[in-house]
C-alpha cells in the first residue's frame, strides 16, 4: 500500500509492505539530525527511505545514504526529489558492511597528485551477507540472493568542503547515480562506455566524515567492527566520526555490558559515551541510541591497508 506521511516538514512516499517505517522513531529522528551542522558529511549505514538522511540534506549536510533493500532506495530516492535533496545525497543499496568499506576505498594515486577530478568506479560483488533474524524493527531484505547494485567511488574533494560548497551536480552526472542505483540499466555495456571516464568533481568521503548513524538495533552493534582498521591515518583529516548506534537492552542488559560489548568489538576505550533511551518496545526491552566519538586507537596505518579492507595483522 503505498502512502504519504509527514515528519517535521519532510514529505515520504512509501509502500508499507515493502519499506520499514515507524512513525514513533519521528521525535529520534529530529532530535538526533539536530545535532548535525550544515556542511557536515553524513554517513546513514541503515538509511531506509531516508527519515535521517532527508531531514539532514535539508540541513544543509551531504549524505551518503545506504540499505540492503532495494525498495527502500527506490523510496528514498523518490523522497529526496520530493523533498528536492537530490543535490546533498547520494544512495547505494548495499550491505551496510561493505558500504563503509566502499566508501573508504582510497585511489592512492588520486590523494597523492590532488586531483580535484576523478572517475567513477564501479564496485562489484556477487553477494549479499543478509542480516537474519526476527525483529519488530528490521525489514527483512526482500531479494536476497542477488547482487550488489553497482555503487560509486568519491575521493576529490571532501564531503565537508563539497557540501559546503552545495555542490550541483549536473543532470548527468545525477543520472549516472541513477543508473548504477536503480539497477536499470547498470548491466548495459553502452551505459558502462558511457560513464568509463566520465569525471567529475566529488566528495573526498576517504578523508573525513563526520557522523555515522546505524539504526538497526537488532544487530547494529554487530556491524561496530567494520571500524576496527577502516579510517586510514594518513588521509584523515579532522575530528574522528561520531557514531549514532541503535540497539535494543534487555532486562538481563545493562549500559556498562553494552559498552563493554563495544569497547572489546573496537579493542579500545569509549571516552565520554552517550546513552539515550530512545521508547520502550516491550516491558523487558527498550530501543537506546549510544554515540560516542570513533576512538583514535581505530585508525590504521596506511601500509596495512589492502584493496580498502584492513589487513589480518591488524585487527
Ligand atoms: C530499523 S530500519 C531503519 C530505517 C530508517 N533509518 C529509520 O530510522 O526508520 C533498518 C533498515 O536497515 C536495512 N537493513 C537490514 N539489514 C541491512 C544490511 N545488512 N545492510 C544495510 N541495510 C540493512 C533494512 O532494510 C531497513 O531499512
Amino acid at each position: 500500500m503505498i502512502t504519504e506521511v509527514k515528519q517535521y516538514g519532510a514529505t515520504f512516499k512509501l509502500d508499507f509492505s515493502l519499506v520499514y517505517w515507524n512513525s514513533r522513531l519521528e521525535h529520534e529522528h529530529i532530535r538526533l539530525v539536530s545535532q548535525f551542522q550544515p556542511g557536515e558529511a553524513i554517513c546513514d549505514m541503515f538509511a531506509g527511505i531516508g527519515p535521517f538522511a532527508i531531514p539532514a540534506a535539508q540541513k544543509g549536510c551531504f549524505v551518503f545514504a545506504n540499505d540492503l533493500n532495494p525498495h527502500s532506495i527506490h523510496y528514498l530516492k523518490v523522497n529526496a526529489k520530493i523533498n528536492k535533496v537530490e543535490d546533498n545525497m547520494i544512495a547505494y543499496n548495499m550491505d551496510a558492511r561493505e558500504f563503509m568499506r566502499h566508501l573508504m576505498t582510497v585511489s592512492k594515486s588520486e590523494l597523492d597528485t590532488d586531483t580535484q577530478l576523478t572517475d567513477i568506479l564501479v564496485a562489484k560483488t556477487n553477494e549479499i551477507p543478509v542480516v537474519k533474524g526476527p525483529s519488530e524493527d528490521v525489514t527483512e531484505p526482500l531479494e536476497t540472493g542477488t547482487t550488489y547494485k553497482e555503487g560509486l567511488h568519491y575521493s576529490a574533494t571532501t564531503a565537508h568542503t563539497a557540501a559546503k560548497r552545495r555542490p550541483r551536480f549536473s543532470r548527468e552526472d545525477k543520472k549516472a547515480n541513477d543508473d548504477f542505483t536503480n539497477g536499470s540499466s547498470q548491466r548495459d555495456g553502452n551505459f558502462k562506455k558511457r560513464i568509463r571516464g566520465y569525471k567529475f568533481p566529488l566528495p573526498r568521503i576517504s578523508e573525513h566524515f563526520d557522523h555515522v548513524i546505524m539504526n538497526l538495533p537488532a544487530a547494529a552493534l554487530q556491524f561496530l567492527d567494520v571500524f576496527k582498521g577502516l579510517l586510514q591515518r594518513r588521509y584523515w583529516k579532522g575530528s574522528l566520526p561520531l557514531l549514532h548506534c541503535y540497539f535494543f537492552l534487555r532486562s538481563n542488559e545493562t549500559a556498562e555490558s553494552i559498552l563493554q560489548e563495544v569497547e572489546a568489538t573496537l579493542q579500545s576505550k569509549i571516552p565520554d559515551p552517550v546513552f539515550h533511551r530512545v521508547r520502550d518496545v516491550a516491558p523487558n526491552k527498550a530501543m537506546f541510541r549510544l554515540s560516542f566519538r570513533l576512538p583514535v586507537e581505530s585508525l590504521v596505518e596506511e601500509e596495512k591497508v589492502k584493496d580498502g579492507k584492513p589487513s589480518e595483522s591488524n585487527l
